[in-house]
This record gives structure tokens, sequence and C-alpha cells, in this order.
């Protein structure tokens, strides 16, 4: 019996004890099995019943009995306390009533009070957040390419909102003669801007920061001739809680900030997409609010392009050295970087500065855990890939402290000659194709509209999470018409925001969010993994899945990146994502699904849309996620969505898909998600033409396609057997020799062990409905007891909520047009013959639902209670 079939009653008691005797046969973890159970019968009915349950085991097998007991325990007793202290416990932070202890390695400073402000940012509410946002225009999005995208004007103001100056335009201004006459004149206006801001900044917050800048950046303003120190700009384009920029302040020498453009570094030696447009659009905005911050304190960016490809010692070694000769600089600071081979190129730059006498020295900050000092020593490799497990890693193997996170500086010492650079547009970062005529294709023309690109900008994001959205955070994260999540990934992508930062504010919120804390553990198990596996952007960690039979349909392809499949939620989602370069995790979840499990289409092929349009488009976090979701990373996704149903957690009332999918907006709340069954009356009155206003689905029958990938993936488990576990029927993946050094109790840090050739495989986390189809391929997915169609997303009672509406909803249809056919023809028939109009309808007629409506008869008001 499937377990949606098993919600209650005795039926639950059968199905329990089903599921038990495949646990004690060895087919189902303990902690599958009470996932299982949440799923099924639900938080309190797990509470009360699941001690029960089991209660046969405690003299059978009294072991077994244990287990389940704990793992039913530990999540029961969990509070949000508890939560919270995981999330501490990853952090790190030394935290005795939120007075911090100083980082071990890195420089502090102090803050007197210990403690931050109440509201957390130092940051001027930017206009972006009272500015309204223009609308994005839905007809361009409709129309699905950037080509066309019509040419607007400037855009509003993207820097930082302490400028009031369009960025470009400083940095074309730029010369090094007019920093040095402007920097001391700018230093004291930035203590005019200071004062301007004074009414936004907290008392006692202000007065601690002054204080904290005094200690730290009580140094010379005038040009100095000391030998400068070179402040290497990466990914982390910020003024505050900037651990390389504090060091450079340290040398008590004047710094020179600069950026060194090398798309080739940056793409690694595999497919990787590094830098794709929306990103590089991104980072030039970045980059240009970085300089104004710089400006505004007296200092500037130096850009650097790198030479030809191919040279010896890298493009970046080649620009170190060049300036460290030009200014005379003995110092190098930055923040370091963590894919291996950025962290390979910056190991080898270190060692070739060092050799010409010039200290490079790198800070941590990118994530809140150093991967490269993350192991799994004391807690194994068994359920390896999950966030549990790499918190576990954490708490087990502490790292350094996290430490508070630093003021911004107020000044910078400028040397008394800057070196030579080039523009911010030499860089060629947001380029914009030219029509024939001449004209230029503004795509980004949207994003801009969209985004504050400053880092002002990604402390208002946070802030105004953190008044509003946060509340609503742990329940309704996945709402897509709502603002419930923080909005922050490109900030931390490019580092204008610090994780430490986020963390700390998030931990001074008012409403302590748990899950909001974990979502930065996400991101650092991201990284490791790709510390752990390098070639994880382009190749699968499950050998089999790499021989699975995946689709080549360019049409299909196409039609999923242009928001063009005839899936409402699909389109609306692809479409957000093509005009702003962002939609939320839930709705990713949704459109990466459906690229997989329905169009069969390889993940790269998502990955590499992803990479190309996503304004925080990371390496690790994506590679890692679609991994996941192409069923080849370590962690399974234990769930596919349904480009339908999946609606009802997110966009219950249609609004998203009216908003990006305009050409339907005149559908009722019901039927919007699947226009297809509108009677055509309905879609007549809504102006909805298949195949002209809104396309005709790319494929009709969901059930069959999803047979066939659950029919693909067990063929080719059964073709590499070898790649099985035959005990747990769990997928076995080639470990990395980092992590065979740790199972053999030798840390990697101490060189590791030699396996001498030998591959080891690791069983690892792998679907329920995977093994299960191994007993019979050909079974197609409705009968598969372990079916991963989580309808709703939240629970097997909401999918039956759905089917029911579903139902009703089209059994409604069905009649309402049946009796609508049958009064015209009476109504012609009564006109032919030349009779009077009959009588008005008894009863009421159906009236068309709009957006107000609410659902009429729910089962247990599950679906009401969504409004
Ligand atoms: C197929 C797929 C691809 C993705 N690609 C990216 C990507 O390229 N870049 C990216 O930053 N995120 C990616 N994510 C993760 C997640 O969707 C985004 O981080 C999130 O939607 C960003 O919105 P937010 O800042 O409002 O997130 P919030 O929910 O407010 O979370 C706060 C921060 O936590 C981190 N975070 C949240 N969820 C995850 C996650 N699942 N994994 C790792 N870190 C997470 C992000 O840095 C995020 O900004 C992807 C998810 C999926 C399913």
């Amino acid at each position: 019996m499937p377990p949606s079939a098993a919600p209650d009653g005795d039926s639950t008691k059968v199905w329990v004890r089903r599921i038990l005797r495949e646990v004690l046969a060895g087919r189902e973890d303990p902690e599958g099995f009470f996932a299982l159970c949440l799923s099924v019968l639900g938080h309190q009915e797990t509470r009360s019943q699941y001690p029960s349950h089991i209660e046969p085991l405690r003299a059978a097998n009294s072991s077994m009995h244990s287990v389940l007991t704990s793992i039913y325990k530990e999540y029961f007793s969990k509070t949000e306390d508890d939560e919270l202290e995981l999330a501490l416990a990853l952090s790190l932070v030394e935290t005795k009533d939120y007075e911090l202890s100083a980082p071990v390695h890195e420089p502090q400073l102090k803050q007197p009070g210990g403690r931050r402000n109440e509201s957390g940012s130092v940051w001027p509410t930017s206009e972006f957040q009272t500015q309204r946002r223009s609308p994005i225009q839905p007809a361009e999005a409709a129309s699905g390419t950037r080509n066309n995208s019509p040419q607007t004007g400037p855009s509003p103001k993207v820097c930082s909102p302490r400028t009031a100056v369009e960025p470009e335009h400083n940095a074309d201004a730029w010369t090094p003669a007019k920093a040095r006459s402007a920097s001391c004149h700018q230093v004291m206006e930035a203590g005019d801007v200071d004062q301007s801001e004074k009414p936004k900044r907290p008392k006692k917050r202000r007065q601690r920061r002054k204080c904290a800048a005094q200690q730290v950046v009580g140094l010379p303003r005038a040009p100095s001739a000391a030998a400068p120190v070179l402040l290497w700009f990466r990914r982390d384009l910020r003024l505050s809680d900037n651990p390389a920029l504090v060091s450079a302040l340290k040398v008590g020498a004047p710094v020179i900030p600069i950026f060194i453009w090398s798309p080739e570094e940056e793409e690694g030696p595999g497919v990787t997409v590094a830098m794709g447009g929306a990103c590089k659009y991104w980072l030039h905005q970045a980059l240009s609010c970085l300089c104004s911050s710089l400006e505004n304190i007296g200092s500037h960016l130096v850009f650097l392009k790198s030479e030809t490809r191919g040279s010896e010692g890298g493009a970046s070694l080649r620009a170190l050295q060049g300036l460290a000769k030009a200014t005379g600089a003995r110092t190098v600071v930055a923040n370091a970087l963590y894919e291996p081979w950025l962290k390979g190129r910056d190991d080898a730059v270190a060692a070739a500065l060092q050799k010409s006498g010039v200290e490079c020295e790198m800070f941590h900050s990118y994530c809140l855990r150093d991967p490269y000092s993350v192991s799994t020593e004391g807690v194994g490799l068994r359920g390896i890939g999950s966030v549990s497990h790499f918190m576990s890693c954490c708490r087990q193997n502490p790292g350094a402290a996290l430490g508070a996170p630093l003021d911004p500086p107020t000044t910078l010492p400028v040397p008394a000659h800057w070196p030579p650079g080039v523009s911010l547009e030499t860089l060629g970062l947001a380029r914009m194709p030219k029509r024939k005529d001449g004209t230029t294709i503004d795509w980004a023309a949207n994003i801009r509209k969209s985004w504050d690109f400053s880092e002002g900008g990604a402390h208002a994001r946070l802030e105004a999470f953190l008044h509003d959205g946060v509340y609503r955070y742990e329940k309704e994260s996945g709402r897509a018409d709502a603002p419930n999540t923080s909005c922050v990934s490109p900030y931390l992508h490019f580092g204008q925001l610090s994780p430490r930062w986020l963390l700390w504010d998030a931990k001074g919120a008012r409403c302590r969010p748990p899950k909001f804390q974990r979502k930065l553990a996400w991101r650092d198990l991201a990284y490791w993994q790709l510390t752990l596996f390098p070639d994880l952007p382009w190749e699968s960690l499950r050998p089999p899945y790499k021989a699975l039979r995946w689709s080549t349909d360019r049409r299909h392809l196409e039609a999923w990146q242009r928001g063009r499949t005839g899936y409402p939620l699909v389109d609306a989602a692809m479409r957000q994502l093509w005009l702003t370069g962002w939609m939320n995790n839930y709705m990713r979840h949704v459109v990466a699904s459906f690229l997989i499990a329905y169009l069969h289409l390889p993940w790269q092929e998502g990955y590499r849309w992803f990479q190309d349009t996503l304004v925080d488009a990371d390496v690790a976090i994506d590679a890692m996620m679609w991994q996941n979701g192409g069923m080849c990373g370590l962690d399974h996704w234990n769930f596919v969505m349904h480009p339908v149903d999946a609606a009802m957690t997110c966009d219950p009332c249609g609004q998203y898909v009216r908003k990006w999918c305009p050409e339907l907006s005149g559908l009722p709340d019901e039927l919007i998600h699947k226009p297809w069954r509108c009677p055509t009356s309905l879609l007549r009155r809504a102006g909805v033409v298949f195949g002209q206003t809104y396309p005709e689905r790319i494929v009709t029958d969901l059930e069959e396609r999803r047979s066939q990938s659950l029919q693909d993936v067990a063929l080719v488990r059964k073709e590499f057997g070898q790649y099985v576990d035959k005990r747990s029927g769990c997928d076995l993946v080639p470990l990395p020799p980092r992590l065979v050094s740790e199972a053999l109790g030798s840390s990697h840090l101490d060189g590791g062990v030699a396996t001498g050739g030998k591959q080891f495989l690791l069983p690892v986390i792998t679907r329920m409905e995977f093994k299960h189809q191994q007993e019979d391929p050909d079974a197609d997915a409705a009968s598969n007891p372990y079916n991963a169609v989580l309808k709703g997303y939240v629970s097997r009672k909401r999918d039956e909520t759905i089917a029911f509406l579903n139902e009703r909803d089209f059994t409604a249809s069905v009649m309402h047009e049946g009796a609508q056919r049958r009064e015209r023809m009476e109504s012609d028939q009564r006109r032919l013959e030349g009779l009077p109009r009959g009588p008005a309808p008894r009863g009421r007629v159906r009236r068309t639902p709009t957006a107000k409506d609410r659902f009429s008869v729910v089962p247990g008001g599950a679906v009401a209670s969504l409004r």
C-alpha cells in the first residue's frame, strides 16, 4: 500500500509494521523510517503514536528499539534554541551572553560594549527600500528574448546611497592625478556624509563605530611615500567586516586597493561557467559601487586586466609582480577563495611572491567555516552530503572562533603615486550586444530595476528581511508570491555582505530564525563538497547515472529556458529568472525537477543556464544543488516537485503566475496553474489561445514521463551493479583521497595516506523509490510505494487535499461547460422555432471564481489555512 494511502486508523498500524519489517531486514534506515512516519502521519500523530508503534520491538529487538527511540527523542526534544545552538556550533562563535571573543587569526576591531546595536546594521536605509520598484515589463517576459528587450535609459541610482553620482561616470573620470588631489578633499567630505546620515543610525552604534575606526585608522591621511600594501579585492567587494582590509590598515603604510580581471583563471579546468552574463553584469555594478565607497574614504580602486592567456606564471601573478615592482609594495593581502583551482592559483601566487621578497597573506572570511579545515573525524561518513552530517563534523572538529564582524574604516591612507590601471569599462563586464542597426540590446534593464548593487543595498535588504520576511520564513519560505526570504544571495556571492555579518544580525534579530541560520550551513556544505570533488560542476558523482538515457531535445531545453513550457508555474519562474536574475529556493526546485524528472534533460544543462542567468550564480552551490536534483549528487533529493500541484504551497492564489505570465491573468485561481483544464468558454473570456497567446504544453503525460525516468534509473543501476551496495541497496560513490585519509585515521593536513591507486566506494543517501524500483524495474511510478512526487511539498496529507481539489475542479468545470452548452442549444432552438425566450435557469449559475474567493469545500480546512 502506498504511504499516501495509509494516513490513519488500523491501516496506519499495518503500514508502520510493514515499514518496520523493512528496517529489520536492513532495507530501510531507521532515520528513513522515522522520516516516513513524519511525512505520512504528520508531526502531532508521530509525536503521540510513534512510541506505541515501535513498542513491540522492545522485547524482540531491544537495540533497534533504542535506536528508533533515540531518533524520536532527539527530534522531539529539539527546541528552537537547540536549533540555534546547532547553528552557533557551526559558526563556532564563542559567545557568553553575546560577548564575543576575538578571532584567533584575524585582526579585531575592539567594540566597546561588545554588543551590536538593536538593528544590527550600520548602513543607512538605501533608496532602494523606499523607492517603488518599477514594474517588470511582462510583455518582454512573454516574448522570452533578451535580444528583443527594448532599450531603456540609464538606470536609476544603482551605486551606494552615499553617492549621488552615476558610478560609471566616476570610474571613467578617475585619473591618478585626480585621485591625489581629490583624496584629502574626500576624506573631509566623508565626515560630512557621515553627519548627514546621522539620523538614520542608532546613536550608540555611531559612537562605537567612531571609536573603533579611530583605533585602527589612526593613520596619516596625507599621501605617503612609504612602501604601500596591495589590497587585492576579489569576491569580497565590501568595506565592512573585511579582514584583509583591516589587516592592510594595520601595516601602517599606504594602501593600494586593486582588482584584477582574469576570466581564464576564474573558469578553472572544466566547464564551470563561473562568470555568466548576469554575474558579470552584477560584478561590473558592484565594482563601480565599491569604487565609489573607496573614493568616499579618500582612496581609489585600481583595475587591471589580465594579459594574454597561457604565458608563464598566470595572469594574476604577473599583474601583482608588475605592481609590486612599480610601487615598491612589499605586502599583498587578500581574502581567501575556496574553489580548488582558485586556491591552487593563490597558493602559487603566494609562493612566487614570497620568492621575490613580497609577503602575501590570505584571510578567511568567504564562508563561516574554512572548507579545507572541515574533517569527518569522529563522525564518520554515514549521511555524508546532508547538512546535519556536515554540522556534526563542524561540531566534532571545531575550527578557529569566528569572532565579531569588523567595522568599516572611515579613511584609507593613500600612496604618493597611484599605479596606472584601466577603466572599469575596459574590463568589458557589462558590454551589451548591438543590433544590426547599431542600437544596443540592453538585456540587463530589468535586472538594474530589480536590485541595488551596492554594499549599502546588501545591508538594506538584510535589515528589511529581519524586520519583516523573517517572521514568515520558518513556515512560508517557499511562497513565490511573497517576499519571505532574504534575497541576499548575490551580495553573499560577491562578498558585499559577509556570512559572519549575516549570522550575527540574524542572531540579534528579535525573531531568532534557526532555519535561516541553517541556510548558511548549506552554503558552507557546498564549498566543502567542491573542495572534496573539484569536478563537481561538470562530472556526475554517481558513476552509473552518467550512462542514463538523457534527452537531447533542444526544443524542450529552449522552451524551459525561455519560460514557454506550457506549465504556468515553471514558466513564471523561468521568466522571473530571465528578467531579474533570481528566483527563490522553492522555485529553483520546481524548475529543476521539471527539467530532470519530466523533460529528462541532463542536470548540466540546468546548471549552465543557471550559471549564465542567475545574479547569484555560485559554482559550488549551483553544482551541488544540480547534482542532487540530477540524481547524481551525494544527497539525493527524496522528492520530485510536481509542476502543477507544487503551486498549492508556493502560489495558492496564482498571483505569482499572474505577475510573470500576464497572458493568463484572467483565469480563475483554481485553474490558473492548469489552463488546459479550463472550459473553452472560460479560456475565450480570459483571452487565452493555446499556441498563440500562451504555449501548448511541451509534454502532456507527466505520469508517463516520470515512470520512464524511474525505469531508466533502474536500468543503469542494474547495468552498473558494482556501484550499488548489495546489502542496503544504496548507490556507491568513489571516495576522494582526502576522505579516505580521514576514514583511515590520518588527517589530510598531515599529508594523508597513500591508497596505492585503489578505489574506495562509499554507500550514500539513495532515494527509496530507486531502491524499490530495482526489484521491479518495469513498474510504473504510480505503483511505487515510495513515489517521490511530493505534490504539495509539505506533506502527504496536503497531497490528498490537492487530489481532492483537482477532482472537484475538474468535475465542476465539465458540469458547468455541459450546462452552458445545453442552455445555448435550447435557446438557439427556441429562437429558430420563433418561440419566446425560456425562463431564466433555476438555481445559481456558477460564478467565475476570482482571486478574492476562498476554497469553499476543503477537507480539514487544509487549503483554507494556506491563505
Ligand atoms: C537547482 C538549484 C540551484 C541553486 N543555485 C544557487 C546558486 O547558484 N547560488 C546560490 O547562492 N544559491 C543557489 N541555490 C540555493 C538557493 O536557492 C539560493 O541560495 C536562495 O534561493 C537565495 O535566496 P535568498 O538569499 O532569499 O535565500 P535565503 O533562504 O534567505 O537564505 C539565505 C542564504 O543562505 C544560502 N542558502 C540558502 N539556501 C541554500 C542552499 N540550498 N544551498 C546553499 N546555500 C543556501 C544563500 O547564500 C542564501 O542567500 C540553488 C538552489 C537550487 C535548488
